[in-house]
């Protein structure tokens, strides 16, 4: 009989985990970003709280957001009144709502990475589903399941409520699904609609106005599977590591609570130099076996928490400007997405790589490095390879 090893090898894949394509989708509900603090504090009945509009409008004006995608409108609020008082118990209404529209969103990117990939949905063996936005049993996972029709045999992961770093762990457990099973395809799919953090602003509550500001909502897709079979599957980046950090001493500078109120943020105004301060450890420990220590030769998908994040990243790190020029774009036309975002820049990537006529997927270079940011404070850094156009 053969040993467990033996077998254990014919399990593996031989190659890395590839992202063989990606999808993105957004609500068709779209804010613009200089006239939000108007519609914001017209919609929430908050008119008379003048100073915290100002402010309101001062924190809009220095997210470099043009415009972000939210699945409410004011219809939707105007039914759910409890949606727009600042702590009113309303986590029911909240929940009707995401249960159904978290699924949906993620169905729509699904299908678009699907179509991309260009194989039978049959073909898919595992599901890796991410959101901070509302819990359910069973999960928006069995829900995506159904909606795209996938094989009742696929093996899901349901990881609910992770923080932004989300992205980063999808990638990280769909590289190791991939290769540690032969001829796996991983669908890893985020999906966030902020219906559990929205609220009517309240000078008691300053960090929910951050998270009033920048957050939107948006679904994103990626096919994983290691050994793409030639002519039929077109691989857009290599996983060649993937790793998380807990940095110490750090937990109470981003966290989200779920409540009868909904989904309260904690976020300390010292976020973007604590994370600036300590990146640079975990890309030394990454890069290391490749022998790359100089970070402009790389290419770079960041989870852009907030302008200022990576503002202090960029000077910190002293990449040049063009650099964060995909993640900057994301931020600009989609807002913080939660997980998705990460998934929105490498997508963003390998386009603007095309069009400028850039050699490989990564704008012309070979290695990347996609970084998530969340509770705990957690950080993911996944090594990419590009490959070439
Ligand atoms: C919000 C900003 C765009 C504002 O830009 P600047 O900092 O350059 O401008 P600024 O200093 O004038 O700040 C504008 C106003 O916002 C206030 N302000 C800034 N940060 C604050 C905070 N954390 N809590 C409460 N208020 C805050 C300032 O006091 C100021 O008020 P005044 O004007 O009255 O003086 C930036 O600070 C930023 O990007 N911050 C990071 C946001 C963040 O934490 N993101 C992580 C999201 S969570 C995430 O991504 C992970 C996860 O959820 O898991």
């Amino acid at each position: 009989m053969e040993s467990t090893n033996g077998f254990r090898t014919t399990q593996s894949a031989d190659g890395p985990a590839t992202i063989l394509a990606i999808g993105t989708a957004n609500p068709s509900n779209v804010i613009d970003q200089s006239a939000y603090p108007d519609f914001y504090f017209r919609v929430t009945n908050s008119e008379h709280l003048q100073e915290l509009k100002a402010k309101f409008r001062r924190i809009c004006e220095k997210a470099a957001i043009k415009k972000r995608h939210l699945y409410l409108t004011e219809e939707i609020l105007r039914e759910n009144p409890s949606l727009l008082a600042p702590m009113a118990p309303s986590f029911d209404a909240r929940q009707e709502i995401v249960v159904t529209a978290v699924p949906e969103l993620a169905k729509e990117a699904a299908a678009k990475a699907i179509k991309e990939w260009g194989r039978p949905k049959s073909d898919i063996t595992h599901l890796v589903f991410c959101s901070a936005s509302g819990v359910d049993m069973p999960g928006s996972d069995l829900q995506l399941l159904k909606l795209l029709g996938l094989p009742m045999s696929v093996s899901r992961v349901m990881l609910y409520n992770v923080g932004c770093h989300a992205g980063g762990t999808a990638l990280r457990v769909a590289k190791d699904l991939a290769e540690n099973n032969r001829g796996a395809r991983v669908l890893a799919v985020c999906s966030e609609v902020t219906v559990l953090s929205y609220r009517g602003p309240d000078a008691a509550h300053m960090e929910s106005l951050i998270v009033q500001a920048l957050f939107g909502d948006g679904a994103a897709a990626l096919v994983v599977g290691a050994d793409p079979v030639e002519g039929v599957e077109r691989p857009i980046f290599e996983v060649a590591s993937a790793s998380q950090v807990m940095l110490p001493e750090s937990a109470e500078a981003v966290g989200g609570h779920l409540r009868e109120v909904g989904l309260t943020f904690h976020l300390k105004s010292q976020l973007p130099a604590i994370i600036a301060s300590n990146i640079e450890q975990s890309l030394a420990a990454a890069f290391a076996p490749l022998g790359l220590s100089d970070w402009n030769q790389l290419f770079w998908v960041v989870h852009p928490g907030g302008r200022a994040i990576l503002d202090q990243m960029e000077a910190r790190l002293q990449l040049h400007k063009d650099r964060l020029g995909a993640t900057r774009h994301v931020l600009s036309e989609f807002g913080n997405m939660q997980s998705a975002t990460v998934l929105f820049i490498l997508d963003e990537m390998r386009k603007r790589s095309a069009a400028a006529g850039q050699a490989t997927t990564g704008e012309g270079l070979d290695w990347g490095v996609l970084l998530g940011f969340g509770p705990g404070l957690s950080i993911e850094t996944v090594v990419l390879h590009s490959v070439q156009i």
